[in-house]
């Protein structure tokens, strides 16, 4: 039967096993979520990168640059990292090279799994049915913060985890998934007071920027499934 893990960061996700695995990438605040956004709003690719130099090198060669650090866009860039930026009129049929302070970093470190699929609540639903239809091993890699555990993350994973155990279809032997869905089952009570919990939630706040909080915890808003193919994220046909 196959099995799940997950990994709470970046940094505890270069201890698993990766061979045969479909990485699952979450980072709820904000990165997958205006990624998902991006892919239902009709963007034809993202071409993630990790560094700011590579970022600014593109937006030198006429791409459309997305890139925030510590949350804030940076001055070269074209967009900051709200999904709400992300409209038909700005992303439809195009390429869009997108850099931010977790995310992206969590994406390129996925780059040597058998496949890397990009998740957030927006579209959990359909990335459950994809898995489920895959059958293939699982590994959820939380963007975490820096290199460390974050909660947003972590009660996501335990969602999509506790979605797909309940089919009978997977198993789990793996403590931070088992820690993953306890933490889910608490939150989800009211997870609108949970998240005042969430560090993220703060850090957005301070610089005003948390306007995105109620979207990003939103299920379902879309049916698109990006996923890394060739170094670039596409949406899954
Ligand atoms: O843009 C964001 O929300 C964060 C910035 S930070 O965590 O506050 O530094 O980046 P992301 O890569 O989306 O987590």
């Amino acid at each position: 039967m196959p099995r799940i893990e997950v990994a709470f960061s970046p940094t505890i996700f270069q201890h698993f096993d990766k061979d045969g695995k479909i990485v699952v990438v979450v980072d709820i605040l904000r990165a997958t979520s205006v990624i998902c956004t991006m892919f239902h709003n009709g963007v034809k690719e993202i071409i993630p990168v990790r560094s700011i130099e590579e970022a600014h090198e593109y937006k030198r060669n006429g791409y459309l640059v997305v890139a925030e650090r510590n949350g804030q866009k940076l001055d070269f860039a074209d967009f900051g990292n709200s999904p709400f930026y992300f409209t038909p009129e700005t992303v439809n049929g195009k390429t869009i090279v997108y850099s931010t302070t977790n995310g992206t970093n969590a994406i390129t470190l996925g780059r040597d799994a058998q496949e890397v699929v990009i998740a957030s609540f927006l579209n959990i639903s359909a990335v459950e049915s994809y898995l489920n239809a895959r059958s293939s091993d699982i590994l959820i890699m939380c963007a975490g913060w820096k290199g460390k555990f974050c909660l947003e993350d972590a009660i996501f994973a335990g969602a999509l985890a506790q979605r797909l155990l309940t089919t009978g279809r997977f198993e789990t032997i793996c403590d931070s998934t088992n820690a993953a869905i306890d933490l889910w089952n608490v939150a989800k009570v009211d997870l609108t007071s949970y998240v005042e919990k969430v560090a993220q939630r703060h850090r957005l706040k301070k610089l005003g920027l948390d306007d995105v909080i109620g979207y990003c915890f939103t299920s379902d808003v879309t049916d698109t499934i990006p996923v890394l193919k060739e170094d670039k994220l596409v949406p899954l046909i």
